[in-house]
């Protein structure tokens, strides 16, 4: 859009007009330098409606420049005025504008004010005024003329013609004129039709007067009186051009206020009807005569349309008359809507101010300057400084244009890196399908379910081998314990032939009973005893107490199971068993019942003799063991006095009473082992020994001189430092007990190094054998392994007797035969089958969630 070429205010800068130095000065009212004859002023009216909250379509800088803004951009139009009403009302508007002007016209100047725009956009409001409180301009104009003084003065009269244009007839709007200067009321009827003779009006009809406030009263009257009619656009809108004319006889001045009617198109106005159509069509006439004329004018035509229409005629001389100006008021809203109105309205007045004068409009003053020479120079000097001024708006423009597009690319720059960016973003982010989802979640699945059932296999297999490893202890267990067995059954039969091999020979035919104490007590009384084991000799006569050191338990295994508890307490009268163990201890006795019937008798004995090998052949060994509580030397038992210590024994008496009973009473047969220890305890009486001996300790003490084993013989130190051990070897078969030699060794000294000491005093086939150390005090003799020889030192074998001599009991070393059957049935010896059982750990794993299928 270009900026139309503006006119400088004549206060602004008026030597810029100069140089259209072929017009002549004008009335000095209206700019003497301007040598435009229009002047074009914008009036913004108030909004029409509610005003909008955002920046409005029309923009008045303070330069009287309007920017009209439409969809596709905006136009400047720069002015020579412009008034907003909400900011400048109307009287500030005429003080300011039109005021200066009016003035002009009592002294002789010629001024034409039009008020053009479309309609609704104020040109009655301006021209006339909403009300008496705020008059307008044809009112304002009246007083500024007239003026209001009455002070007598002499003052110019005017006469006033209203007419009005109306479907391109002329009407008078004062049909009636009184002499003194009042109208007459002719009514609208009365509405007088007028002819144009050339430039003029003929026969108008005027009022004279010089009072401005009686004229205004009468135009105001006349002026209702115009046609008016209500449309899309205005609910007053005017139908007509309204035309005041206003001389000032006196001096020749001449005002002449145009209202034209609103420029609006058919459609808009919503006329309907030929007729109304027709009336709008000669409404427009008017304005697009005006229109042609004013660019005709601008163009510097050779032929001006002014009889195009009875407004043009009538304003010719306002356009010819070069002491004549104009002063075009574009009326235009506000209203975004009209925003194409006003637009129209403001490229009208821009063409008008491009008016300039011309050939047409020749003075009388400067004949001389009319040629056409000078007049063309100036419309070229006129449309060069158009055209320049065009270029320089496109050059504008095209800078606008640049920049703008410099900065769509910019735009566009970003916006193509934003989407290479999003790109690169899901690119790097690849979307990922729920197929792919579903195939991670199942393989991740599986993993775990391998994983699991893979901890599910070892620990089933942990508990196989846990429960294989349990079993092989339990075979171990069990071998242990069929070779103890075994050990005790070869005992046994050790034991059994040194019974049959032994002297003692008990007739069973000729006793009836007899009484076994050894180490049993008897109570001497007839029908009671009591067994003890550990013994507990508790007759209140001749009572000692065998008071063992080993524990009461008897064991036949060496490592963990106790086999068996024997504790027995038997009663002849009650016959009861504390312990439980089913030793028929009345069975040991042979009465005379028993010699009624000879096979229940020898059953009997046999029961006896097995009970006895019971209970004295694993005690035998462990008499090795009872501790003494006073040495030997200081404390001596004596067989004529009651025993006043509970633990010492009276084997004096037991022997007595033993051999007593035996010669008597008792029938044993000759492997019956309690012989055997009471033949062994008659020999130790006699030799006066006071204390309570084993069998083999006996024997090996018997072996040496009675004298080498008394401490006052050694040397103090040595006996403090050193011990005596007593070597023999264990009763059995082939070495029943035999001594083997007594040795002298250092306390700290072990079974290792006794081993060494021994080897020597054996012949080379015990040498080749071997042997092991008996730990007697066990109840199982307690074979000392090999390998923990270095660990068992030589105090720590049994004290021997009470003369602080240690035992050390050899047993040969055998082959073991291992039993061929285990002790068990065909059941017992079965194991669990593992994969059919569940052991609770099993069941424990399968008890596990989820669950795992197999
Ligand atoms: N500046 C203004 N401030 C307030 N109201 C205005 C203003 N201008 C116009 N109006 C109001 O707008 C309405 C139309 O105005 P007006 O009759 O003057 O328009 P117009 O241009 O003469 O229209 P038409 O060409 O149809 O006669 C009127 O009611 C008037 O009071």
């Amino acid at each position: 859009m270009a900026q139309t070429p503006s006119t400088k205010k004549p206060h602004k800068t008026p030597q810029s007009k100069k140089r259209f130095g072929s017009v002549r000065p004008i009335h000095p009212s209206l700019n003497p330098n301007s040598q435009h004859p229009i002047q074009v002023i914008g009036r913004i009216r108030n909004y029409p409606t509610e005003k909008p909250d955002s920046t409005g379509s029309l923009h008045v800088s303070s330069d009287d420049v309007i920017r009209v803004r439409t969809e596709i951009g905006y136009r400047d139009f720069t002015l020579d005025g412009v008034s907003v009403s909400e900011e400048e009302d109307l009287q500030g508007f005429y003080e300011k504008y039109v005021g200066p002007r009016v003035k002009g016209v009592k002294t002789g100047g010629k001024f034409t004010i039009l008020t053009y725009g479309p309609t609704g956009s104020g040109k009655s409001h301006t021209m006339f005024g909403p009300g008496p409180n705020q008059p307008g301009i044809v009112y304002k104009a009246l007083e500024d003329i007239l003026g209001n003084d009455h002070t007598g003065m002499i003052r110019s009269f005017v006469q006033v013609s209203v007419m009005e244009i109306f479907n391109e007839e002329i009407y008078d709007l004062l049909p009636l004129l009184n002499g003194c200067g009042t109208l007459g009321h002719k009514g609208n009827s009365s509405k007088v039709r007028l002819e144009v003779m050339g430039k003029k009006v003929k026969d108008a009809t005027f009022i004279t007067g010089n009072e401005a406030g009686k004229i205004a009263r009468e135009v105001a009257k006349v002026e209702k009186r115009r046609s008016v009619k209500s449309t899309n656009c205005n609910d007053r809108s005017s139908r007509s051009h309204c035309i005041i004319i206003l001389d000032v006889p006196l001096v020749g001045g001449r005002l002449m206020l145009v209202d034209m009617a609103g420029s609006e198109n058919i459609e808009q106005a919503g006329q309907v009807g030929f007729e109304a159509k027709m009336q709008t069509a000669k409404i427009n006439q008017g304005n697009i005569a005006l229109k042609r004329v004013v660019e005709s004018i601008a163009n510097g035509d050779a032929h001006v349309p002014f009889r195009d229409s009875k407004l043009t005629m009538l304003l010719q001389d306002s356009f010819e008359d070069d002491e004549s100006r104009i002063l075009m008021i574009l009326c235009a809203s506000p209203d975004p809507k009209e925003m194409h109105k006003t637009m129209a309205t403001l490229e009208y007045g821009a063409k008008a101010k491009c008016i300039v004068r011309g050939c047409h409009t020749p003075t009388k003053h400067d004949a001389e300057d009319s040629s056409s020479q000078v007049i063309l120079a100036s419309r070229i000097a006129a449309m060069d400084d158009y055209v320049n001024k065009l270029q320089m708006e496109i050059k504008r423009k095209e800078k606008e244009t640049n920049e703008a597009h410099s900065l769509l690319m910019k735009k566009e720059e970003e916006v193509a890196a934003l989407r290479t960016k999003i790109e690169q973003i899901r690119s790097k982010a690849p979307v990922v399908s729920e197929e792919e989802i579903n195939l991670k979640v199942k393989e991740r699945t599986q993993n775990l379910k391998r994983e699991l059932d893979k901890k599910v296999q070892d620990c089933l297999k942990a508990a196989d081998d846990f429960v294989e490893m349990g079993r092989r202890r339990m075979e171990e267990k069990i071998l242990q314990q069929q070779e103890e067995v075994e050990m005790l059954r070869w005992r046994l039969e050790v034991m059994e032939s040194e019974l049959i091999r032994s002297n003692v020979c008990l007739s069973t035919e000729e006793e009836d009973s007899f009484t076994l104490l050894s180490p049993l007590n008897w109570t001497a009384e007839e029908d009671s005893f009591t067994l003890l084991s550990p013994l507990h000799w508790t007759a209140e006569e001749d009572s000692c107490i065998l008071l063992p050191q080993f524990p009461e338990k008897v064991c036949m295994s060496t490592e963990e199971e106790a086999v068996e508890e024997k504790a027995v307490q038997f009663s002849r009268k009650t016959g009861d068993s504390i312990l439980g163990v089913n030793l028929d201890i009345s069975s040991m006795f042979v009465t005379n019942n028993e010699s009624a019937n000879p096979s229940d008798a020898a059953s009997a004995r046999k029961n006896r003799i097995q009970n006895i090998f019971m209970l004295c052949g694993h005690h035998r060994e462990l008499t090795h063991h009872v501790k003494m509580p006073t040495s030997p030397s200081k404390k001596k038992p004596e067989a004529d006095e009651n025993n006043s210590s509970p633990f010492l024994l009276n084997q004096e008496h037991i022997s007595e009473s033993l051999v007593k009973e035996i010669s008597t009473q008792t029938v044993l047969k000759p492997e019956f082992k309690a012989c055997n220890i009471l033949s062994d305890l008659t020999q130790e009486n006699t030799t006066k020994s006071s204390n309570f001996e084993t069998l083999a300790g006996q024997k090996a003490i018997k072996s040496q001189p009675k004298d080498d084993f008394k401490e006052k013989d050694k040397p103090e130190e040595q006996n403090k430092n050193s011990v005596d051990v007593v070597v023999k070897w264990e009763t059995s078969t082939d070495y029943p007990g035999k001594f083997i030699t007594k040795l002298t060794v250092t306390k700290d000294s072990s079974l290792a190094d006794l081993r060494k000491l021994i080897v020597k005093h054996l012949d080379e086939d015990h040498g080749n054998h071997g042997f092991t150390f008996l730990m007697l005090g066990d109840h199982s003799g307690a074979p000392v392994a090999r390998e923990k020889e270095t660990t068992v030192q030589a105090i720590n074998l049994p004290i021997c007797n009470n003369l602080s001599v240690h035992l050390a009991c050899l047993r040969v070393r055998r082959p073991v035969q291992r039993p061929t059957h285990l002790p068990f049935t065909s059941l017992g010896n079965t194991m669990l089958n593992t994969s059919n059982y569940s052991s609770p750990f099993v069941k424990h794993a399968e008890s596990f969630s989820p669950k795992v299928f197999r």
